[in-house]
């Protein structure tokens, strides 16, 4: 049982910890919830080009690592989502083989956890992955080798969610692979890839048989298209959580008094506590989002809605989860609190069972994040120090 909860469990979170105090953490320290991230989104450039030798690829646009990091984070940002994943054609080439898929898998946690990332939820399509020869069992197994040894060295603790395509015909037979893989390590399962023309319930098959397994389910939805594929994610396919949901935006109406009208839909995801996956620097990348400032995160997260940020593909998107929070921070003037709160909604949403959940929070998020509170007290109440007249 938790004897502390949000917000009673701070004894010092009435007292104002200034934006400023805030902004200048080292967000590496927050431990952090990461729910939203594509194992083929977040190689080391470094690993790309070392991979590529050993495979044999000779597609890579350079060999130098800066520059091919900047290459790929140029060809993300041409504000369309088309565009944005077309970087994935090398990074999905060079993961080809078992030992390939376990080192990326492998360095992927320890990432994590120069990154302060307690828990990561990772997902990949193993259907890109089956050029060289291995099947898509084999493509698992490696993955989750890779990830077991990273949870051994680094301490990330992981789900792997498996990732049917949009525009292809076989998500019933991706939905079968993540069921056969459930107990393993396999965690959910999920529908990524262009959005426009693609809507979710063209794989409605591949969702049903997740729901008879009484299996979990994330779809990629309002991203780069409205309120409608939104809905079909959740009323015909069942989505537990929903990637991204950016343009949820569409179905709330800002009042000229500043108050807010929802339609339907929105007002069934803020009953309905459906998680929602947002990723700042992606969505204005794919051009979800005309800029950070435009984003509806802070709209939705004042709103009420569960929501909590993520990375995406921190090798396209340039990006890791202590940046997206200092971003968010600065952008929306977050306090410690709504960090604290935004991260508890994460880990309530992922979906390993409830009493590791539970442990999570009670053993490594609430620890730290009441180390966090007195610290920055301290620092607020030092600055006081010097107008207080019965010190001087
Ligand atoms: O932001 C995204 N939206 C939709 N699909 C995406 C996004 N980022 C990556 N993907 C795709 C490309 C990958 O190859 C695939 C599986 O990780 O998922
Ligand atoms: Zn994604």
């Amino acid at each position: 049982m938790i004897e502390h909860r949000y917000p009673e469990f701070h004894p010092v979170a009435p007292l104002p910890l200034g934006a400023d105090l805030v902004a200048a953490l080292d967000f590496r320290r927050l431990p952090k919830i990461l729910l939203h991230e594509h194992l083929d989104g977040g190689l080391r450039p470094a690993s790309i080009i070392e991979l590529a030798k050993e495979q044999g690829y000779n597609g890579l646009p350079t060999d130098d690592a800066e520059q091919l990091a900047m290459w790929f984070h140029r060809g993300a940002q041409r504000g369309n989502l088309p565009e944005y994943l077309e970087g994935f054609a090398h990074t999905i080439a060079v993961m080809q083989t078992k030992e390939a898929l376990v080192r990326v898998a492998y360095e992927f946690l320890e990432d994590m956890a120069v990154d302060g990332v307690v828990y990561a939820e990772i997902r990949f399509a193993p259907v890109f992955h089956t050029e060289k020869g291995l099947t898509q069992d084999e493509v698992v197994e490696a993955v989750l080798e890779g990830l077991e040894r990273g949870r051994r060295d680094f301490g990330v603790e992981f789900g792997l969610i498996l990732c049917a395509m949009r525009d292809r015909t076989d998500s019933l037979e991706a939905a079968e692979l993540a069921i056969r893989w459930r107990d393993k390590g396999v965690v959910g399962f999920d529908l990524a890839g262009g959005e426009y023309g693609h809507p979710p319930k063209k794989h409605v098959d591949a969702f049903h048989a997740i729901q008879r397994a009484n299996f979990y389910i994330t779809i990629h939805a309002g991203e780069a298209f409205g309120p409608e594929s939104i809905w079909q994610a959740l009323q015909w396919c069942g989505a537990h959580r929903l990637g991204h949901g950016t343009r949820l935006r569409n179905d709330i109406e800002i009042r000229p008094d500043g108050s807010l009208k929802l339609g339907r839909l929105a007002q069934y995801i803020l009953d309905r506590r459906i998680p929602l996956e947002m990723c700042l620097s992606s969505n204005v990348h794919t051009g979800a989002c005309a800029s950070f400032e435009e984003h509806p995160f802070a709209l939705f997260h004042r709103a009420g809605f569960r929501v909590f940020l993520n990375t995406d593909d921190r090798l396209m998107s340039d990006t890791e989860m202590s940046k997206e929070l200092a971003l968010a921070t600065r952008t929306f003037g977050l306090s410690l609190v709504e960090l604290e709160k935004m991260t508890m909604n994460a880990m309530k949403s992922a979906f390993v069972p409830h009493e590791t959940r539970v442990d999570l929070i009670r053993r490594r998020l609430l620890p730290t994040y009441s180390m966090l509170f007195a610290e920055l007290t301290a620092e607020a109440f030092a600055k006081q120090l010097p107008r207080n007249p019965h010190l001087s």
